[in-house]
């Protein structure tokens, strides 16, 4: 089905395994607009993957590119949703850029559900390799949630799991347009 969406960009942010590349995807196919992931567009100008940006630079230089990357994405003409990494918000004032340029939505996923997911897909994330064992991962987990709670509560949108199907943010959207 074919829906004006109800927005220009819609940035997606929320900790690691929150959903926002997987709900991204399907919210750019039901609103009709392309769909870009912030981690795949480092990793194509980078011609590596995260992880080993991660392991043959460091952080520091992750979060340099990653907010120039944000910064050429946002610049993009035309709607689109966007789904960012799990600490995109919290470094190089990202999220002052976000909330400029688009609708901003937390995607609020409980700890425990984070390491259901994150364990589930046996990929490689920088955290996995920090974190190997359910009880490291949560605990990890919880110290970064702790530290970036100030800036996901920032968003004007935010959806709770279970309530962040598909459909329950295009009802948020929905709601969002007619009252915001
Ligand atoms: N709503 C959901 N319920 C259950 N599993 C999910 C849900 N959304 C995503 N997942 C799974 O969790 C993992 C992480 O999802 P992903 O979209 O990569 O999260 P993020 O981009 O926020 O790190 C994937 O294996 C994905 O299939
Ligand atoms: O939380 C983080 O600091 C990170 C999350 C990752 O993205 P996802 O949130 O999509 O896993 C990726 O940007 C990088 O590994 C750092
Ligand atoms: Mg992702």
């Amino acid at each position: 089905m074919n829906s004006v969406p109800p927005f220009h960009q819609l940035h997606l942010i929320g900790m690691p395994g929150a959903g926002k590349t997987t709900l991204g995807r399907a919210l750019a196919v039901a609103y009709e607009v392309p769909f870009l992931d912030l981690d795949e567009e480092i990793t194509r100008r980078e011609g590596r993957s995260v992880a080993d940006i991660f392991a043959q630079e460091g952080e520091a230089y992750f979060r340099e590119r990653e907010a120039a990357v944000l910064r050429e994405v946002l610049q993009q003409p035309g709607s689109f949703v966007l789904a960012t990494g799990g600490g995109t918000p919290c470094f190089h004032h990202n999220l002052e850029a976000l909330l400029e340029k688009g609708l901003v939505l937390y995607l609020e996923v409980p700890v425990p559900e984070l390491v259901r997911r994150i364990l589930a897909t046996g990929a490689t994330r920088p955290l996995l390799a920090a974190a190997p064992t359910a009880e490291a991962l949560a605990t990890r987990l919880d110290e970064t949630l702790r530290a970036r709670k100030q800036f996901y509560a920032r968003a004007p949108l935010c959806c709770t799991a279970p309530s962040c199907t598909l459909e329950d943010v295009r009802h948020l959207l929905s709601t969002y347009q007619t009252t915001g």
